[in-house]
């Protein structure tokens, strides 16, 4: 052999064969599981708040006009006497090949704390779930391949979780937060992430159990065995042709149970509990901004905002076939997280995935090469020289104008570290400048209005939708949807429904108790009222002294800034401090408008009293200035 041919076939690389001509859209695949209803979930006996009504529709009551109800069309609904085999087969089974096949697919399990992920994620050793059955499946299909095409396969498993921000292996004693990197050819790599190759189902369960184990849970007030954080299991199948020139392609599944979004004025949580819930409810808030820039179109897809977002970038917008379950709880006390959580599922069926193979061959090289794409695997692995390192920072799009920012400025990863730690209460404001406040007002600000935009879009969409939807889809006989009767006069007041002014005629109301005495606060004593009807509602006075409509000028003006403010106008209003400002802007970013003062008891850390405080204030505030 010539000397020179025999440095090059020495020098063989894998190196990335693209099929980009051969990419197929696929639409992110979502379908809905209602857990059965627990009446010790239900203290107030008041039934579910949301049923099915077929197998791709259900509905749920109205929270601004409970003889009303919403109804959502997904891909698949699953009953709450739906097996795990059944969903199994429904939602997941057939994208199992495409790994096979060297692309990539994703099913992850999302919704409230208490609804039932992990138990359709992992399940029980009786009713086992989607990960032991998918994991199962993929060994059948191993085992069916025709030896005679030529491939060898080769399966492995990797398992990590993102707790508080940190991802830690679970396959390894003692892990550290490990970093998140990308390759040139955008996978996501963990350099230091155990990878176990694995034979069969068995020799998966005894990795897979012991590592279960390690991962965090607690008990919060809604879940006893509550998951603290976002699981992660990968299995990697990669199969090799045997003759020259050894083609091989790797499909990767990636199993996902995410934490549960969480209200922790109902969890209880406090401490180290909140402190978690700040880390999830943030991360799974940047999903849904994730969620929100593709279906926009609107470039930046904000991927690095979270640890989360980063790994499951390839199921969300990327080349992974992908299915997501939205795991949703019956009982009223889950109502508004079910309400979100059916409306985050239904943005996310609007992304859609490029699917591809990644293949490599082994083929000669010249040394001069061999150098460069050392250099890239080194800056995949985290080895690269400094420059490099500095380059990986940079936003996904658009790096050339932002470098020149890049030294000057912390990345948004600084910044949400930084807003993480004014969520979870924390005092210290290193690095917390009115500069990088502004900037960042000004980036909510931004995806404010696309996402205003976004809304315009999708109502029209869903307006057209259901002009085309035929009257049979949502027939049903079943009685209507309503709490139950007994204690609807109780619920009226636990709903986040203000009645409306108007039924607080002065002349209904006969006053208890007035003090007299003059100034601004005995102008408007806080005695109480009693409606003339007998019933509990107990008003503070000064409303009734104020007068119906001038009550809901002052009420339309606070609303108004709630939907339209700056931070610095929200931060103009009694009560509202930096912390609950971002809160309120956070919450219009994912829900839209405010349509009552009252909806600002979804915004975390606002309770009925609260929101009734701060109405109080301001509205007294208002008149005495
Ligand atoms: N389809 C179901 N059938 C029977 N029991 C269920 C079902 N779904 C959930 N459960 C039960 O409900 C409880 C809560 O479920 P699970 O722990 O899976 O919720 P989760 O969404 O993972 O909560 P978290 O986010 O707090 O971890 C468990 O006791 C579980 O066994």
């Amino acid at each position: 052999m010539h000397l020179l041919a025999f440095v090059c076939v020495k020098m063989a690389q894998r190196v990335l064969v693209a099929d980009g001509g051969n990419k197929k859209t696929s639409r992110v695949r979502v379908a809905v599981r209602l857990r059965p209803y627990m009446s010790k979930q239900d203290d107030k006996h008041e039934g579910p708040c949301v049923r099915g009504l077929d197998s791709q529709n259900l509905e749920i009551v109205n929270w601004r006009n409970a003889t009303e109800t919403v109804k959502y069309h997904f891909d698949v609904f699953h009953g709450e006497d739906t097996t795990q085999e059944e969903v199994f087969l429904s939602s997941v089974k057939s994208i199992l090949p495409n790994i096979l096949k060297g692309q990539n697919a994703s099913v992850f399990a999302y919704g409230p704390t208490g609804a039932g992920k992990t138990h359709t994620m992992l399940g029980s050793p009786e009713q086992p779930g989607v990960i032991p059955l998918a994991v199962e499946e993929v060994f059948n299909l191993v085992r069916a391949t025709d030896q005679d095409e030529g491939w060898d396969y080769s399966v492995g498993m990797s398992y990590l979780e993102i707790y508080n921000e940190k991802v830690l292996d679970l396959l390894s004693q003692n892990s550290q937060d490990l970093p998140i990197r990308e390759d040139k050819d955008k996978n996501i790599l963990i350099p230091g992430l155990t990878h176990t190759v694995i034979s069969s189902s068995c020799d998966f369960d005894k990795y897979f159990v012991p590592a279960t184990l390690k991962r965090t849970t607690a008990s919060t007030k809604l879940n006893q065995r509550s998951s603290r954080s976002h699981a992660i299991l990968l299995i990697k199948v990669v199969r090799t042709q045997r003759p020259l020139p050894h083609r091989q392609q790797t499909g990767k599944l990636y199993l996902v149970d995410l934490a549960g979004s969480e209200d922790n004025r109902r969890t209880g949580n406090q401490g180290i509990r909140l402190k978690e819930s700040g880390a999830i409810n943030l991360s799974l808030f940047t999903l849904s901004k994730v969620v929100d820039a593709l279906n926009s179109a609107s470039g930046r897809v904000p991927y690095r905002d979270s640890k989360l977002t980063r790994l499951l970038q390839d199921s969300l917008g990327g080349s992974a076939h992908s299915v997501m379950i939205t795991n949703i709880a019956p009982e009223y006390k889950y109502y508004f997280d079910t309400f979100s959580a059916l409306n985050f599922a239904a943005k996310s069926k609007l992304i859609v995935n490029k699917p591809f193979t990644r293949e490599t061959v082994a083929v000669p090289v010249l040394p001069v090469k061999r150098a460069r794409e050392e250099q890239e695997a080194a800056a995949a692995s985290g080895n690269e020289p400094h420059k490099k390192r500095r380059d990986e920072r940079k936003p996904e799009q658009d790096s050339s104008s932002h470098s020149a920012h890049s030294l000057s400025e912390p990345s948004m990863m600084d910044r949400l570290v930084a807003l993480e730690k004014l969520l979870m209460g924390c005092k210290d404001r290193d690095g917390w400048s009115v500069a990088q406040s502004r900037k960042e007002i000004q980036e909510i600000k931004k995806k404010q209005r696309e996402f205003e935009k976004k809304a315009a879009l999708l109502s029209q969409l869903a307006e057209e939708k259901s002009q085309s939807v035929s009257p049979s889809l949502f027939k049903n006989d079943s009685a209507p949807l309503q709490r139950s009767q007994s204690n609807a006069a109780k619920l009226s007041k636990q709903q986040a429904v203000v009645q409306p002014l108007q039924v607080l005629q002065p002349h209904q109301m006969l006053v208890k108790k007035q003090s007299v005495s003059s100034g601004m606060k005995e102008r408007m004593p806080s005695d109480l009222v009693e409606i003339a009807d007998g019933k509990e509602n107990l008003k503070d006075s000064w409303e009734c002294q104020l007068g119906v409509s001038a009550l809901e000028q002052y009420k339309q003006k606070i609303l108004h800034i709630l939907n339209s403010g700056c931070l610095k106008e929200l931060k103009t209003l009694q009560q509202i401090g930096d912390k609950k400002a971002k809160l309120i802007l956070g919450w219009r970013e994912m829900h839209g408008q405010f349509t009552t003062l009252q909806d600002l008891i979804r915004v975390e850390g606002m309770t009925e009293k609260r929101v009734s405080s701060f109405v109080k204030a301001n509205i007294l505030g208002a008149i005495g200035k």
